[in-house]
């Protein structure tokens, strides 16, 4: 799979082909070896180019091997070629179009110059995929850009755009015209000339100053972002041994670091996590549609509807998507001030136009509406919309809590109505949860994943419930938090462990940050806290069930979290982000304990982790079972797009399997023995299940979720 062929009588153009991102599976690695050795035979030949075939260059190794050894070592290994193509004693050109990614742009590297096209990209993303540079990218890269401009781009695995990776030195040429044609006349010129000084691996890297120290401090800043990933920490081990050591020392340094990496559950956790991604772009329907039999109407027109927090996100979303949008706003002020929030957001009006009138909605094929919580509101608004519209517009609600199907009913087009649940920031979080209730069409749930992907979104179809996938799963691990705390643990406490976990922020400071009252509002509008509740019932049970009320309290004391300055943690003032201990929480919390006549006993990480986690799964596996979601991938992605789960983990699906469903059964049982009051602890029957089926692997969990009632 990597074509050869003589051009301009001495060029061999040998020509990656392995569509669609050109991977370097063993059946290419062979084919390149092979051209390789073929051009450096051939006398004819008196310079090579390397190309992608059709557009990219080349995506990289190909992960599908990573999963199996065997796979990985059949077929000449990548550092062996990219030897030869070093060493060859004619030029090789290196001819990038589209991206030059991981081992491509380690290929590049080995190459004695690189042309690049001015659209290209290229970049050592590894890193993502819990592993590092490992075909001679850690060693070559600070050799050729320094070590400072290589770390950063092995660390964090950015793509670099084609200016910049002039700018940078790590392309010698752009073109924009056909990039192979350009190379190829480059090639004939340089035939003949000393390549010495082209090889990276002759070339010493560039001197640092107190190399000693940048590596302790760079070590230090990747272990703060690194939230428990090695890739990262590997990363920056290989760098320093390309500024220390000589290149074959390195060689070797970057190949211990990569097989520790490469058998880690880590780098199986993050591969997941890149299929998962792409995979929920196959979306299911109940009614049995599917991605690739439906068509989506496109869609180039939106209404935004309410424009708060976010409808502002929306909208800036739509727009960066290269719709052109109408953003709806009653509250004058509001108006005014979402205009320049957007404005500056967008750089610019970006085919944006502002109406306070609902009627501006009239020529929109997709409205999205995002205004108060609040279902009568909402009601109204889907009314109003249902004969505002032009008939096939879809109509979309942002809703985090309410009901999509009681929505629909109140429009007389209830298959053109559905959920899009952004995050937020909406423009900036990756994650659109796709709702469609029994009668949104599957021309519409089409419509709406196409449109995720113009966002840039992951875009994962899933059922109408209440909190639908991520918020329900959301809810028993808030609980088992509260409760902790009413167990004795400090909100410090439980926001360490999982922040040790890899959660970027803990739940206590989660909550300050999207504000307590949002919980409280929904907890009153389901009738769990508000005047004369508590009247007929412990203060501490709900419906029979254990409840904390501490969420409730913290409110009526206006602590709503950062807005107000005061929440589970103390800040400078409202608004401020830097959470400090606040030494009244604590008495708080002793004079609640007392009052209920609570003891507080020793709680450690562990069991902050298994009751909050184990609970969260539980409900993932309750989910699965209603057919909310399709597969355990989905609820993956939705967790690591959309609530900051670590990647390197996975997703708490793919969590448990590594744990092992045994123990997490056993954890969930012996939990819920000590707290029979709380059901979210109890083990739901799909779970049982599969450990009693001897715990397949998660790709074969949906033969044991068949055969139960599924909305999917
Ligand atoms: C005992 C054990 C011994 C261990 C020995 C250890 C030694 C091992 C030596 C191995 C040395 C390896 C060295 C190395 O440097 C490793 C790498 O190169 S890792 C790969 C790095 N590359 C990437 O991370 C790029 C990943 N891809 C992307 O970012 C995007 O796909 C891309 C920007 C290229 C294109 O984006 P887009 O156009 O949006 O397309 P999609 O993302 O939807 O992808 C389309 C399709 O292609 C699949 N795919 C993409 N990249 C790869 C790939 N590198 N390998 C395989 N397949 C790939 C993708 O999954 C999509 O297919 P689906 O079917 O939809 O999933
Ligand atoms: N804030 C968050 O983090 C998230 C919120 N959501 C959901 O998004 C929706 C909006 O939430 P926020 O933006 O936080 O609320 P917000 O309170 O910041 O904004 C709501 C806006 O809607 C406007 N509005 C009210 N009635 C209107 C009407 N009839 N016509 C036009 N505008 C009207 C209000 O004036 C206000 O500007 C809610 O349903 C919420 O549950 C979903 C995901 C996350």
């Amino acid at each position: 799979m990597a074509q050869y062929r003589i051009v301009s009588g001495s060029v061999a153009v040998i020509s990656i082909q392995n569509p669609p991102v050109n991977a370097l599976s063993a059946a290419v690695r062979e084919g390149l070896l092979l051209s390789v050795r073929a051009a450096a035979s051939d006398p004819l030949v008196r310079s090579v180019v390397i190309s992608g075939h059709n557009g990219p260059f080349c995506g990289g190794a190909d992960i599908k091997e990573f999963g199996n050894v065997s796979h990985l070592e059949s077929g000449p290994h990548l550092v062996e070629i990219f030897e030869s193509v070093e060493a060859l004693a004619k030029p090789v050109v290196a001819a990038i179009e589209g991206f030059a990614l991981g081992g491509g742009l380690e290929l590049a590297l080995a190459c004695h110059y690189r042309f690049g096209h001015s659209e290209a990209r290229v970049g050592l993303p590894e890193v993502s995929l819990g592993l590092l540079p490992g075909a001679g990218g850690s060693q070559r890269l600070p050799r050729l850009l320094g070590v400072r401009a290589a770390l950063d781009m092995i660390v964090t695995g950015r793509h670099v755009a084609a200016g910049e990776a002039l700018k940078l030195g790590l392309l010698d040429r752009l073109t924009d015209g056909n990039t192979v044609d350009a190379a190829v006349r480059f090639a004939q010129s340089a035939e003949g000339k000393p390549l010495d000084d082209r090889r990276l691996g002759n070339r010493p890297c560039p001197p640092l100053e107190n190399i000693d120290a940048f590596f302790e401090e760079a070590l230090i800043h990747a272990r703060g972002r690194a939230r428990g990933a090695a890739a990262p920490l590997a990363c920056v081990q290989a760098v320093r041994g390309a500024a220390t050591l000589p290149f074959l020392k390195g060689m070797e340094l970057e190949k211990r670091l990569m097989e520790t990496l490469m058998t880690s559950g880590q780098a199986q956790a993050s591969r997941y996590c890149f299929f998962t991604e792409r995979g929920a772009a196959r979306w299911t329907t109940p009614t049995g549609a599917r991605w690739d039999t439906c068509r989506a109407r496109p869609i180039s027109t939106a209404a935004v509807i309410g424009l708060g927090t976010m409808g502002r996100g929306i909208t800036v979303a739509l727009a960066r998507a290269g719709l052109s949008v109408v953003a709806v706003e009653t509250q004058e002020h509001q108006l005014d001030e979402a205009q320049r929030a957007v404005s500056r957001m967008l750089k610019g009006g970006g085919g944006v136009s502002y109406s306070a009138d609902l009627q501006a909605a009239a020529g929109a094929d997709l409205v999205v509406e995002a205004v108060f919580e609040d279902m009568a509101v909402k009601e109204e608004i889907f009314k109003q919309l249902s004969s505002v519209c032009k008939p096939g517009a879809l109509l979309a609600t942002n809703t985090s809590s309410l009901d999509i199907d009681r929505l629909a009913s109140c429009t007389l087009r209830p298959e053109q109505v559905l959920g899009l649940h952004f995050f937020a920031p909406a423009h900036v979080m990756r994650l659109l949860e796709v709702v469609s209730g029994p009668r949104t069409s599957p021309q519409t749930v089409a419509a709406a994943m196409q449109l995720g992907r113009r966002m840039g979104k992951v875009s994962v179809a899933v059922g109408n419930c209440p909190g639908f996938v991520g918020n329900r799963m959301l809810k028993p691990y808030l609980e088992q938090a509260y409760f902790l705390l009413e167990e004795g643990a400090s909100p410090e406490l439980v926001d360490a462990a999982l922040e040790e976990f890899g959660f970027p922020m803990g739940v206590f400071k989660m909550s300050d940050l999207s504000g307590l009252d949002i919980g409280w509002r929904v907890r009153k509008e389901e009738g769990l806290t508000g005047p004369g509740v508590t009247a007929d019932q412990p203060m501490r049970t709900r419906r029979g069930r254990r409840y904390s009320p501490l969420g409730d309290l913290m409110c009526e004391e206006g602590r709503y979290g950062q807005k107000t300055g005061r929440g589970w943690y103390l800040y400078d003032r409202p608004g401020a982000r830097v959470a400090r201990s606040d030494p009244w929480l604590r008495s708080f919390l002793e004079e609640y304990r007392e009052r209920h006549g609570l003891l507080a006993r020793r709680i450690d990480q562990q069991e902050v982790l298994e009751r909050c986690l184990y609970a969260l799964i539980n409900e993932g596996f309750r989910v699965l079972e209603d057919g909310v979601a399709a597969s355990p991938q989905n609820i993956d992605a939705i967790y690591v797009f959309g609530y900051g789960w670590p990647k390197h983990r996975g997703g708490p699906m793919f969590y448990a399997a590594q744990v092992g469903l045994a123990r997490v059964l056993e954890g969930l049982e012996k939990y819920h023995k000590a707290h029979p009051d709380s059901p979210h602890l109890q083990p739901c029957s799909l779970l049982r299940r599969l450990v009693a089926s001897g715990s397949p692997p998660i790709h074969k969990w949906s033969e044991v979720v068949k055969g139960h009632r599924s909305q999917l």
